[in-house]
């Protein structure tokens, strides 16, 4: 877990078009955050590198899981570089206490055969990296 943000507006999701909310980051307590029940955005301290014959899929630990919060996660494209993110779910009524830094996800790689003539290209293409590291 690199950051937590709250959400602050609505998104649209279009046709064509797409308007990603403005979020803002939560400021973590000791080292960690203490979340209350509620929906949030999750993004990964670590940036990936998805191989172009590779596609993948992440799943929330089971630990998350059995302490009353969710990770949802679509899927990670061939090619595609960045650090990405997730949707929290918190649903424990008291809450949980996550640590940044602390392991929240497992990335599950998928090999294509054959490879893929086209890799990611997306708007999220290098999202959060340095220019050097896309
Ligand atoms: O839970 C996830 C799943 C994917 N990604 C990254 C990797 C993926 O390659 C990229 C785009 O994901 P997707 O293709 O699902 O997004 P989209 O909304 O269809 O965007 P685009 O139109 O750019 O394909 O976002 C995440 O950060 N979190």
């Amino acid at each position: 877990m690199g950051e937590v943000h709250v959400f602050r507006e609505s998104g649209y999701l279009g046709a064509e078009g797409r308007r990603i909310p403005a979020s803002e980051p939560l400021e973590p307590e000791g080292g960690a955050w203490l979340l209350s029940p509620g929906f949030y955005k999750a993004v990964f301290m670590d940036a990936v590198h998805i191989p172009e014959n590779t596609v993948a899929t992440c799943f929330p630990r089971s630990s998350l899981l059995r302490m009353g919060a969710l990770l949802g996660c679509a899927v990670w494209d061939p090619g595609y570089r960045g650090r990405g993110e997730a949707l929290l779910v918190v649903g424990n009524p008291h809450g949980i206490r996550i640590e940044v830094g602390a392991r929240i996800a497992q990335l599950v790689f998928i090999r294509l055969y054959p490879q893929l003539g086209e890799r990611y290209s997306g708007v999220y293409q290098g999202e959060r990296l340095a220019r050097e590291q896309v």
